[in-house]
């Protein structure tokens, strides 16, 4: 056995999985995080669904079926591996960190993934919101900027109806007051009518006034130019992707599920869409930024310097572009984590619980001046069509 609770750190958990970071010196798991399951509400239940019936999910659906190929890259990357888990480990795991988290101890095995934050005791660790967290490494390894992720759970990114003033996340947020006070709407990203993008950008990463750290100050900077550049010039944007695959095949899809509808046999295909929808629904992003200089100070990656925007970009692949501002090169990298098929039996309820609360208190619609002013405002659907590509090519 080569897995020892003690060369593992507790780095976050969710409502269903921890995440452990590797700490020892074996090969085989370095810069990997291992995510095992929690005790949680439905752990004992019929409908639990175990790492290895997710692992496999996120195989059929993501990697095998073609359909969803657009994200495939974003998903890969991730190096997603199941291991069997000893007992001895989970239950010194558990002892270990039972501050921390409950780990089922039943599951037997665990999911190994590349660790997306790499972070040390120089990490700055920046929350904006529950949605929204950035990190820096303000020792830089890479020339003079530092290795960056954003973390990022853009939830629902599209608009059921045009008709409505909010989106489906700005009307729950304020619903649940998850949200009070709105700086900026992950659906802003997606590009719709008079949007404003360099704002939308400023309001998601504001420069704090006691922020007196030049390395962290000028590098969100160029972050933000770049992530202009990816959200304005590029279509096939994670977000664009994603917001594409996330949309109802029907109006009111959620308001009209019913007993009849999830027992018949018939809408099978219907329900397995519904839950993959709802799992791209509550998927995690991140974005990692370096810049690229070999140790001799050269540029590895030729760029294309006939793009129309202000920052030259090449795609290495969609996950991978490389940008040129400034006369200095850097690279972004996007990953797709936590795509846990959800438990559509057993939560159909409580989803259409939520939607029909959001309606019955007109959440969508009564502006709260306290919130902020509603600009989540997409494009028609017709519109929306032609901005977002539909051909589903790899
Ligand atoms: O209902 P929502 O939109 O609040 O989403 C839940 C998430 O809340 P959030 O919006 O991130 O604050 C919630 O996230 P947290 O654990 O609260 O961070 C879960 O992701 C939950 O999914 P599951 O029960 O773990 O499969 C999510 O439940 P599902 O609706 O996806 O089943
Ligand atoms: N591959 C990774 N590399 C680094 N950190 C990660 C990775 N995957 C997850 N994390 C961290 O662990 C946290 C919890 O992980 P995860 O989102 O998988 O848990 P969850 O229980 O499924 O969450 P939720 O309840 O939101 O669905 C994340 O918010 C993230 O900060």
């Amino acid at each position: 056995m080569d897995l020892f609770a003690d060369e593992w750190e507790y780095l976050d958990n969710g409502m269903a999985n921890a995440v452990f970071k590797y700490v020892g010196n074996n090969t085989k798991y370095l810069h990997r995080v291992l995510r095992v399951r929690l005790i949680g509400q439905h752990h004992q239940s019929a409908s639990y669904i175990s790492t290895a019936e997710v692992f496999d999910s996120i195989h059929a659906s993501f990697v095998a079926d073609r359909s969803l190929c657009n994200l495939r890259e974003y998903i890969v990357n991730n190096n997603f591996e199941l291991i069997e888990l000893p007992t001895v480990f989970t239950e010194a795991l558990t002892n270990t960190f039972k501050n921390h988290c409950s780990i089922n101890l039943d599951e037997r095995y665990g999911m190994l993934i590349d660790n997306h934050l790499v972070t040390n005791e120089h990490t700055k660790k920046t929350k904006y919101s529950k949605f929204l967290k950035l990190f820096i490494n303000t020792t830089c390894d890479s020339g003079d900027f530092p290795l960056m992720v954003i973390e990022m759970k853009p939830k629902w990114l599209y608009k059921d109806s045009i008709d409505t003033n909010y989106c489906r996340n700005c009307a729950y947020n304020r619903m649940t007051k998850k949200i009070t006070k709105k700086c900026f709407c992950f659906n802003e990203l997606i590009k719709f009518k008079d949007s404003n993008l360099k704002q939308t950008l400023k309001n998601m990463f504001p420069i704090s006034n006691d922020s007196n750290n030049d390395i962290v100050v000028d590098s969100t900077e160029i972050a933000k130019n770049i992530l202009f550049d990816y959200f304005n010039y590029n279509d096939k944007n994670i977000l664009n992707m994603l917001s594409l695959y996330q949309r109802p095949t029907t109006h009111n899809m959620i308001l009209n599920l019913s007993e009849e509808f999830m027992n018949s046999e018939n809408n099978k295909q219907a329900i397995n869409d519904l839950n993959l929808k709802m799992t791209l629904r509550d998927v995690t992003v991140f974005i990692k930024f370096y810049r690229i200089v070999d140790t001799a100070g050269y540029l590895l990656i030729d760029l294309d310097t006939s793009s129309s925007s202000s920052t030259y970009h090449k795609a290495v692949g969609h996950h991978q572009i490389a940008y040129k501002w400034q006369n200095r090169f850097y690279c972004i990298e996007i990953s797709l984590v936590d795509l846990d098929l959800k438990d559509i039996a057993g939560k159909w309820r409580q989803w259409k619980a939520k939607e029909s609360s959001l309606v019955a208190g007109d959440w969508y619609n009564t502006i709260d001046v306290h919130y902020g002013q509603p600009c989540c405002v997409l494009l028609p659907e017709n519109e929306a069509k032609e901005a977002i590509p539909t051909i589903l090519s790899g």
